[in-house]
């Protein structure tokens, strides 16, 4: 299997402060990595460095960050705004922010197809209303309608649907069912699972949520105070952890507070022989 994303000894920092310190993570083509940590572990920065949407005060102070073998942050603001969409998909919690409140949802996707490709009017409608009939929207009601005419779930189902019809080769869904409720996060999570059996790509899923980690992801690493304590395959983490507050949290099957020593934490990658 060929390596798609490779985290090597990044550090992200403000001012003096280290709030991501030196993590590394590989993902391979098609696999499904799931970060799970609490709150203020260091999920989301992760996520935000890989397409370089740091907010402007977090520094990439080392490491490198590897899409298929080439180094993101070598690469011209220009080059990475053409890599994110079309390499680099998101999903985020907060779908609502995503969309103009006073445009319809088929003027919208139609901008971001046209921002990525020079096809003409009558392909880009076709590829909307599959992309939308893929998540499992009625195409032709939701282009016409405007965001707040749609359900938080219909929503969702847009903003990944954005996401996907670009073909994006990683999709980083950073918590995007925390503002669902339970029946509509699960079909969230199922059409995701779906989306990357027809498509191969490859997911880095954001979670503080033990139960979605346990169910869909092949690999799971586990954050705390900006440091991974351990990762590898999800089955072997979770069945033969090696770190103390693993164990707790699956005994607990819910986030502890996390107390370990933020500067003597050591990754340990389970299963690794190397
Ligand atoms: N712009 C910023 N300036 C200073 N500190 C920041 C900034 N953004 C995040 N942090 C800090 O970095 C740490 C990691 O934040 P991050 O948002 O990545 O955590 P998280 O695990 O995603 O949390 P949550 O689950 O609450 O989203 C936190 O301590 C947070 O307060």
């Amino acid at each position: 299997m060929s390596t798609l994303l490779e985290i090597k000894g990044l550090r992200l920092a403000v001012r003096e402060q280290t709030l991501i310190h030196d993590i590394s993570l590989s993902l391979n083509v098609g696999e499904w990595l799931t970060i799970i940590g609490e709150s203020g572990s260091g999920k989301t920065l992760t996520g935000l460095s890989i397409g370089q949407l740091l907010p402007h005060e977090v520094r990439h102070s080392a490491g490198e960050i590897l899409l298929n073998g080439m180094p993101l942050q070598t690469l011209s603001e220009k080059e990475i705004n053409r890599l994110r969409g079309k390499e680099i998909g998101y999903i985020f919690q907060d779908y609502s922010s995503v969309f103009s409140p006073f445009i319809t949802i088929g003027k919208q996707l139609n901008e971001t197809l046209q921002e990525h490709y020079s096809w003409g009017r009558k392909k880009r409608q076709h590829r909307i209303i599959q992309a939308l009939e893929d998540v499992g929207l009625p195409a032709q009601r939701v282009i016409k309608s405007y965001p707040f005419q749609l359900s938080g779930g219909q929503l969702q189902r847009v903003s990944i649907a954005t996401a996907m019809m670009l073909e994006p080769k990683l999709l980083i869904a950073d918590e995007p069912t925390s503002a669902l409720d339970g029946i509509t996060a699960t079909d969230i999570l199922e059409l995701l699972i779906r989306l990357r059996s027809n498509t191969g790509c490859t997911i880095l899923f954001i979670t503080h949520d033990l139960k979605l980690a346990r169910g869909y992801s092949d690999q799971i690493a586990i954050m705390c105070k900006g440091n991974i304590l351990e990762s590898g395959e999800t089955q072997a983490v979770l069945s033969h952890s090696t770190h103390a507050y693993t164990r707790k949290l699956l005994a607990a099957e819910s986030l502890l507070t996390c107390t370990e020593p933020e500067h003597s934490i050591e990754h340990v990658k389970v299963g690794d022989s190397s």
